[in-house]
């Protein structure tokens, strides 16, 4: 989640006071307002800005980094913070207009004007003017009319300290705080006591609205109008204000609004990045404080660049992105990969169903994209459920299920993939419920359907989609040797499998039907995701046929 500030900040350029029966002046006041996201973006200066304004006429309605100006001087004394992103390419400047209005309308002609205020993403449009709330000290600094300073002393004394407050600057040594010094004094110092805070060229003018006010920052469109070229609804707004009084409380003012690299969306900064025709890679997965890439050939050149936005846009959860070396070979289905910003650790916890996991990306398997398919077989069991997982991984599904069924056991061939189940039905409390095993797949089903452990099982998950189909014979002749009417259960089978046949169900079938040396299978398909173009991942569920359970044939395995 990005926290947003906006930080506004008088320029030192004359201010008007409205003519009792204009309304406004032609040239307002102008303050410039600065958005940013973190606390590591610095603002220098308040000076007049060198631009480049960036040309782009066919621009959609909202901010962009094809819009606004690109100031060149304004933030040169940046320190930047790494070299591989330059961040000062990704400031814009916009000239708006606002209503200056008192402190205490602003929240009702919000809610008035709402349809004629700016309405960008994660702006307010409210904004505050730092230095019209003065708590009393800065109200002694000044003298409130004047009392206890001689002309000097005012106009070099307390002026100086004020304008250190203003702009940023450290009492005594003049020297300029960090943004965060900064801001938190302009919090700390400013209350809204309403004090004028202005320098010797306002003098002498007088405004009738002296209090606390906030600007409302108006439509982008409404940036270079006068007052009588504003929307009806809002010269509405206005003439009633006139009427309580001849001085109307409101002001139109010229803002700036600058915002930073902080502010702009991954997408905006990744596209502002890459070479023109490259398509921005938007699909990520998260696994913990980890975001996982996948990312194609054509960006590998750019690899530490996209990990470095990802990055900087989702902190502070995630801390690490890495990209995925090769494809999936492995028994133990872990992923080769490569850290490419951030911290190398790859062990990490997910909360998956109000459950934690612990895991380590460079030894175990873990899909976080599976977790909907395994809510979904999550809601079809019961208390009077026995859960048999022969390919648990860390424990997603069995763990969960331990809080819901009557017992689970569960496998995994991965000793350090059964390493963290241990740890997982800990962390999570089900220890007492799920017995785990580190066997072989083929060897696990022989096992239990062999022990009085069988009787109860009601329900096996095989979640190894590229062979889990082929361990299915393991089913074959499991009850051979027990008496026909002994006291049994035949298990609900979930088997999951990959296809990029035709007919991926007609396909899949076939590998079951096979595997079981069984003709007539009633078996419910389901399309679980597609993970490749043309490739589907499926899962089967059927009850196990009592013809396969008795079977002659036993495995040899
Ligand atoms: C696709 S993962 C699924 C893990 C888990 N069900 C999940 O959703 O995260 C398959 C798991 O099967 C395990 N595995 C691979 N071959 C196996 C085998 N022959 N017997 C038992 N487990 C095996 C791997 O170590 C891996 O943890």
């Amino acid at each position: 989640m990005v926290v947003t500030r906006l930080f506004l900040r008088i320029h030192s350029l004359p201010l008007a006071t409205l003519p009792p029966k204009l309304f406004f002046p032609k040239l307002p006041l102008t303050v410039s307002l600065c958005y940013s996201t973190t606390t590591t973006t610095t603002i220098t200066t308040t000076q007049a800005l060198t631009q480049t304004r960036i040309h782009d006429p066919a621009l959609s309605y909202g901010p962009s980094l094809h819009k606004g100006t690109k100031p060149q001087a304004e933030y040169q004394q940046q320190e930047q913070q790494d070299d591989i992103i330059d961040e000062q390419n990704f400031i814009r400047v916009f000239d708006l207009a606002a209503l200056r209005v008192p402190a205490k309308d602003c929240f009702a002609l919000e809610s008035r004007l709402r349809g004629h205020l700016l309405n960008w993403p994660r702006i307010r449009n409210i904004a505050r003017v730092p230095g019209d709330e003065v708590d009393p000290e800065v109200i002694d600094l000044l003298g409130r009319q004047g009392q206890g300073f001689s002309t000097e002393e005012k106009e070099e004394g307390n002026l100086v300290s004020l304008e250190r407050r203003i702009y940023g600057k450290a009492e005594g040594d003049g020297d300029v705080l960090s943004p965060v010094l900064y801001r938190d004094k302009l919090a700390r110092t400013f209350n809204s006591q309403g004090y004028g805070l202005l320098g010797d060229e306002f003098k002498g003018k007088t405004r009738k609205w002296k209090g606390s006010t906030r600007l409302l920052l108006l439509d982008e469109r409404y940036a270079a109008r006068d007052v009588e070229d504003l929307p009806e609804a809002i010269k509405v707004v206005l003439k009633e204000d006139m009427k309580e009084s001849t001085e109307s409380a409101f002001e139109l003012v010229r803002c700036k609004l600058t915002l930073f690299y902080d502010y702009w969306q991954m997408n905006e900064i990744l596209e502002g990045l890459l070479p023109k025709g490259i398509i921005v890679p938007s699909a990520f997965e998260t696994v913990g404080h980890i975001i996982h890439l996948n990312l194609k050939e054509e960006h590998l050149p750019y690899k530490n660049l996209i990990a470095k936005v990802v990055l900087d846009k989702n902190k502070p959860k995630i801390k690490t992105v890495v990209n995925k070396i090769e494809a999936i070979h492995n028994d133990y289905r872990t992923m080769q990969l490569e850290v490419l910003a951030g911290n190398h650790s790859l062990v990490t916890t997910v909360v998956e169903n109000g459950m934690r996991f612990h895991v380590d990306l460079t030894t175990v398997y873990w899909n976080s994209r599976l977790a909907t398919e395994r809510q979904r077989l999550l809601n079809g069991f019961t208390h009077h459920d026995v859960v048999c997982d022969v390919f648990s991984g860390v424990g997603p599904l069995a763990v969960s299920a331990a809080k819901i069924v009557k017992r689970v056991y569960a496998n995994d061939l991965n000793p350090y993939a059964v390493e963290y189940l241990e740890r997982n039905c800990v962390v999570n409390k089900v220890e007492r419920k799920l017995e785990v095993f580190n066997m072989d797949g083929r060897r696990f089903i022989q096992a239990l359907f062999a022990s009085e452990k069988a009787k109860r099982i009601t329900q096996v998950v095989m979640n190894l989609p590229n062979d889990a189909a082929e361990y299915l014979d393991a089913f074959r002749g499991i009850f051979r040797d027990r008496p026909k009417n002994g006291d049994f259960t035949f298990p609900m089978i979930h088997v999951y499998g990959f296809s990029k046949a035709q007919d991926p169900e007609f396909d899949f079938h076939e590998r079951i039907r096979i595997a079981l040396k069984e003709m007539a299978v009633d078996v419910k398909m389901r399309r679980v995701r597609v993970v490749a173009p043309g490739k589907w991942m499926l899962c089967a569920s059927f009850v196990l046929p009592e013809t396969v359970a008795f079977a002659d044939s036993k495995l040899d395995v």
